[in-house]
């Protein structure tokens, strides 16, 4: 356990009962032997910050796929934030766009197409051991659409003590973050609802579970609630990758529905969450009492 109290969770061990407790408690774990290099995690790091230092001009081109899924200047709501993205990074197709679209160049490409790839694959590896830790096996996640997101917040001597990005959920199922190694600014409400700061621990990743694992486990699962908050007189770049939904409706698989665990929601499609959570501005995970089933 570090600091914080976040679980931490070994990916070559048989992690099944503990990981099972850190989903249903905390909704959050560290994660340590994923088998990303930590010289691809720091080429990564490198690549990003330069993107996100282009020209806005630039920046503007990354343009939305799917609602919220490109440039994100920053805002009213997140003055401090900003960020680019890509959908979907299982497709080397959009990969090829979003790098096109920044004028990447032929080495940027290389590592971002290696570290999409590889976090694909962990994405997925990881969804497959939380299936398994609840006794199910099944290849539930193979075609799950997968979400990139690179984060810079620019913080200053004079935003200390100010909101980096403000409380949510994330609205998929489970999200891989690449948090900063150096600064630190991310804090989780823990399984008594106090928020507790994550500090760095460079070449681990920390995973959180949003929305649609709450949905796909039958209410198992906790979607973590966080934020960032300016604590470093230092721009902290972050690289978050979501694996979101399937194409088909989202619902509990059968074997978690019985008498005494009725299915809690209606299903619904990710894209029509998503919407939601837009149209609604609820984006803690509120929007999901709308999806209740009525007992
Ligand atoms: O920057 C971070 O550490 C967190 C980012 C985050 O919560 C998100 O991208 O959803
Ligand atoms: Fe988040």
């Amino acid at each position: 356990m570090g600091e914080s109290g976040v679980p931490t969770i070994d990916l070559q061990e048989f992690p099944g009962q503990k990981l099972r407790r850190a989903c249903e408690e905390w909704g959050c774990f560290r994660l340590v032997n994923h088998n990303i290099s930590l010289t691809l995690m720091a080429d990564m790091k490198r690549v990003v910050r330069s993107l996100l230092d282009l020209p806005f001009d630039v920046k503007k081109r990354n343009l939305d796929v799917i609602a919220g899924s490109g440039y994100m200047a920053p805002s009213q709501a997140n003055p401090l934030y900003e960020a680019l993205g890509l959908y979907d990074m299982g497709s080397s197709q959009a990969v090829e766009t979003f790098c096109s679209q920044l004028d990447a160049s032929p080495y940027q490409r290389e590592v971002i197409e290696m570290y999409a790839k590889a976090i694909h694959g962990v994405a997925k590896d990881v969804a497959r051991k939380l299936a398994e830790s609840l006794g199910l096996s099944g290849d539930y996640f193979e075609s799950w659409a997968c979400q990139f997101r690179i984060n810079k917040y620019n913080f200053t001597p004079e935003t200390i003590g100010s909101s980096g990005v403000q409380i949510h959920t994330d609205s998929g199922f489970l999200t891989i973050l690449q948090d900063d190694e150096n600064v630190g600014g991310l804090e989780v409400m823990n399984p008594s609802g106090v928020y507790v700061a994550v500090d760095p621990v460079p070449g681990t990743l920390l995973i959180n579970l949003g929305d649609i694992a709450t949905v796909w486990s039958n209410g198992r699962f906790r979607n973590v609630q966080h934020r960032v908050q300016c604590k470093e007189a230092t721009i902290r770049i972050s690289i978050a990758s979501f694996l979101l939904a399937g194409g088909e409706e989202v619902e509990a698989p059968p074997e978690l529905v019985d008498s005494e665990h009725p299915r809690l929601y209606v299903p619904f499609t990710y894209e029509d969450y998503r919407k939601l959570r837009l149209a609604t501005k609820l984006q803690a995970g509120e929007a999901l009492e709308l999806k209740r089933i009525e007992s």
